[in-house]
């Protein structure tokens, strides 16, 4: 007797219907390509200020669909992310808050958390959990997005007393579903933290890059560890700024810490075995830090492709790629369903993308890359 196997059960609906991103820069779009390539939206709309972007989006294939302006067609939302500049974030907030339905998760990605969830609190937003992926570059805009960016990045969400615990989970999910790993906290004590350990750093950068500034020979001389120090006053100018004095309360505070931290090791000068104990204790914390996030791995140009529901599809890919000496860096199943599926290669270069998505189109595959 032959068995026949089970139909398959019908595939889970995605988590949410249509989710909103209001800003589609970096962080914006690499949310919108993890819910795109991880099914977890029906539809995944981008709004933002500008239609370049717009625009660029919509050919990138982040988002399905594009609006330029906030409306009743928001209402249709049950999910919405806020993604815009600090600065834009409270504005762009009110501009959104009439048209949101009620039963939507909304969230924002900004670096500081306190101002909005206080504004989202004035503004009567019920379903507001604040959160900040601690994953990033120095290359802003949608070009640079990648779902990859937001994999195993720590991702802080700041609920406040008047969050619905419903709330709170469904963005916990949310943010587990894209791959990265909530922390749980309250607002205040996240603006002290990542004013030690990210907005602090960059102050610090931004000094030592001033005394190197007007000589040329210093700035011939910087060697490895200088550019290591100094890798985070690439970042773009305006919203750095904006970061740092959005936080300058905390800020302030870990200052006057790291200046006495500066002074401890300027009387330390004179006392060798005071400044060796302190040289060992620093190369403990710094040997200890948890291994570098996936957003400061060489960086991997994505390709995904649609894989039919057909006994060794996957097989077949990556022996036209290979037979072409297109060498895959890393391969990620994005999601299976009875009608089919697709995989993420991740590659070395632009070119590479280009060379392997000609190769599998006469293969008779549909791609989708991005250098
Ligand atoms: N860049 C990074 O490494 C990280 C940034 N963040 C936060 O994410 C947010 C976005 O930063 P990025 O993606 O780097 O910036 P980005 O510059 O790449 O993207 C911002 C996007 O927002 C759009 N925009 C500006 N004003 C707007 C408005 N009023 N309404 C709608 N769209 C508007 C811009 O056109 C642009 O497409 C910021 O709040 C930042 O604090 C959080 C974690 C890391
Ligand atoms: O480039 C890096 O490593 C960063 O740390 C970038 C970054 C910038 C802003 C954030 O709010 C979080 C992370």
């Amino acid at each position: 007797m032959t068995a026949r196997p089970d139909r398959a059960a019908p595939p889970a609906p995605p988590l949410f219907d249509t989710a909103v991103v209001a800003g589609v820069g970096l962080i914006g779009g690499s949310v919108a390509l993890g819910l795109r390539q991880r099914l977890l939206a029906r539809r995944v709309i981008g709004l933002d200020a500008s239609m370049d972007v717009l625009r660029e989006a919509e050919a990138l294939g982040v988002v399905d669909e594009v609006r330029a302006a906030p409306g009743e067609w928001l209402r249709g939302a049950d999910l919405v992310v806020l993604a815009a500049p600090m600065r834009a974030l409270a504005p762009l907030a009110a501009d959104l808050a009439p048209y949101l339905n009620p039963a939507a998760l909304v969230t924002d990605v900004g670096s500081v958390k306190a101002g909005i969830a206080a504004e989202m609190e004035r503004l009567g937003v019920r379903g507001f959990v604040a959160g900040h992926p601690m994953a990033g570059s120095e290359r802003g805009g949608v070009t640079h997005a990648r779902a990859a960016l937001l994999e195993n990045a720590v991702w802080v969400l700041t609920p406040t007393d008047h969050t619905p615990l419903t709330a709170l989970s469904r963005a916990r999910t949310l943010v587990e579903e894209l791959g990265a790993a909530p922390m749980v906290m309250p607002p205040d004590a996240h603006d002290a933290l990542v004013a030690t350990v990210s907005h602090l750093p960059y102050l610090a950068s931004l000094a030592l890059t001033h005394m190197v500034a007007r000589d040329e020979r210093l700035s011939l001389l910087a060697a490895g560890g200088f550019r290591d120090l100094t890798r985070v006053a690439s970042g773009d100018p305006r919203m750095s700024r904006d970061m740092v004095v959005e936080n300058r309360a905390a800020l302030k505070d870990a200052l006057g810490r790291f200046r006495r931290q500066l002074e401890r090791l300027e009387a330390d000068l004179d006392e060798p075995e005071e400044l060796l104990a302190a040289a060992a204790e620093g190369k403990r914390t710094r040997d200890s830090l948890p291994v570098v996030r996936r957003s400061l791995l060489p960086q991997r140009h994505d390709l995904v492709v649609a894989v039919p529901d057909r006994p060794n599809q996957i097989g077949a890919v990556t022996q036209a790629l290979g037979a072409a000496g297109v060498n895959i860096k890393d391969i990620e199943v994005l999601a299976i369903r009875e009608d089919g599926g697709a995989i993420r290669l991740g590659l070395e270069s632009p070119d590479d993308v280009t060379h392997a998505a000609s190769i599998l189109n006469a293969a008779g595959f549909e791609v989708r890359g991005r250098g």
